[in-house]
């Protein structure tokens, strides 16, 4: 089997200019097949209060309004999605850009049942692996904007840390996938604040143990839940570190390893 990289990219890092073209020129050289996740929860936030919609966050995930849904598409599937496709076609890096709605790429519904109302925000029913695996077989990459749809006609949004996992986990029945969460820390840290307390590898029993103490808290609590679940379902090997160091990441010079126990 080839190898695949499913990485994403977090938030802060798209956010600045100079952070996300030095990540991408990185990620134009990683020889191979890759498909490149984003979110930008960040952009999406500062347009929204411009436009005065009201914005609220709840365990890490946007209550999406209509409104609100109209937003993150114009943010995450146009400006963000082809601003980096643009990037990646100047360092040589033949790039396509979608979201889950294209080629019917990632089903999702409506959440309902949960105690909150999120109102548009999806959760993942299936994605096509073959359908990513067409696009692989024209081009280098795919960058992935999170995106999804119903299948009736509606847009639904989805965290990108999520559509991370759900991406490489369908693709490890056609690839070796490598999934990395790459973010502006260098790695999960013993101490949140310092990237010189990196823990090199983390299994079930000891997040259970980090959880406890508090010592993981906030975005990295779903960010590791999706990475336990990434690895649990066939994913061969699962990385989160700093995307400065991205070829780090990837040689395992840098970063916390999530194993098994
Ligand atoms: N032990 C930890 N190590 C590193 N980051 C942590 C830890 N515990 C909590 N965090 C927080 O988790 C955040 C990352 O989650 P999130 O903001 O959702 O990621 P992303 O940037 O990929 O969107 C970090 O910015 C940090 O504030
Ligand atoms: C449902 C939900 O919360 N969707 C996320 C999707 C973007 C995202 O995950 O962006 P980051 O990776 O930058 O956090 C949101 O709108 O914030």
């Amino acid at each position: 089997m080839d190898k695949l990289y499913v990485i994403k990219i977090g938030g802060n890092v798209i956010d600045d200019d100079n952070k996300l073209s030095a990540f991408l020129l990185q990620f134009a050289a990683i020889k191979g097949k890759k498909i490149l996740v984003h979110g930008g929860g960040k952009l999406a936030t500062r347009l929204a209060a411009e436009l005065n919609i009201p914005q609220q966050m709840i365990d890490g995930r946007r209550i999406t309004d209509s409104e609100t849904l109209k937003v993150v598409t114009m943010v995450y599937a146009g400006y963000i999605n082809k601003n980096i496709v643009a990037q990646l076609q100047a360092a040589n890096c033949n790039a396509v850009g979608v979201c889950g709605a294209d080629g019917n790429a990632i089903l999702a519904h409506k959440r309902t049942g949960a105690a909150t109302d999120y109102g548009f925000v999806g959760d993942i029913d299936s994605v096509d692996a073959s359908f990513f695996q067409n696009i692989l077989q024209q081009q280098d990459c795919v960058v992935l904007a999170p995106i999804t749809h119903d299948g009736k006609g509606q847009l639904l949004n989805t965290n990108a840390d999520t559509i991370a996992q759900e991406t490489a986990k369908a693709l490890s029945s056609l690839y070796n996938v490598e999934l990395i969460y790459s973010f502006e820390k260098a790695g999960v840290l013993l101490d949140a604040n310092d990237d010189a307390t990196v823990i090199k590898e983390i299994n079930p029993t000891t997040y259970k143990q980090l959880k406890e103490q508090q010592v993981i808290f906030a975005g990295m609590l779903p960010k590791l839940d999706n990475a336990f679940a990434a690895l649990h379902s066939g994913v061969k090997k699962v990385i989160i570190g700093k995307a400065e160091v991205l070829q780090q990441l990837i040689t395992g010079e840098s970063g916390t390893s999530i194993i098994h126990d």
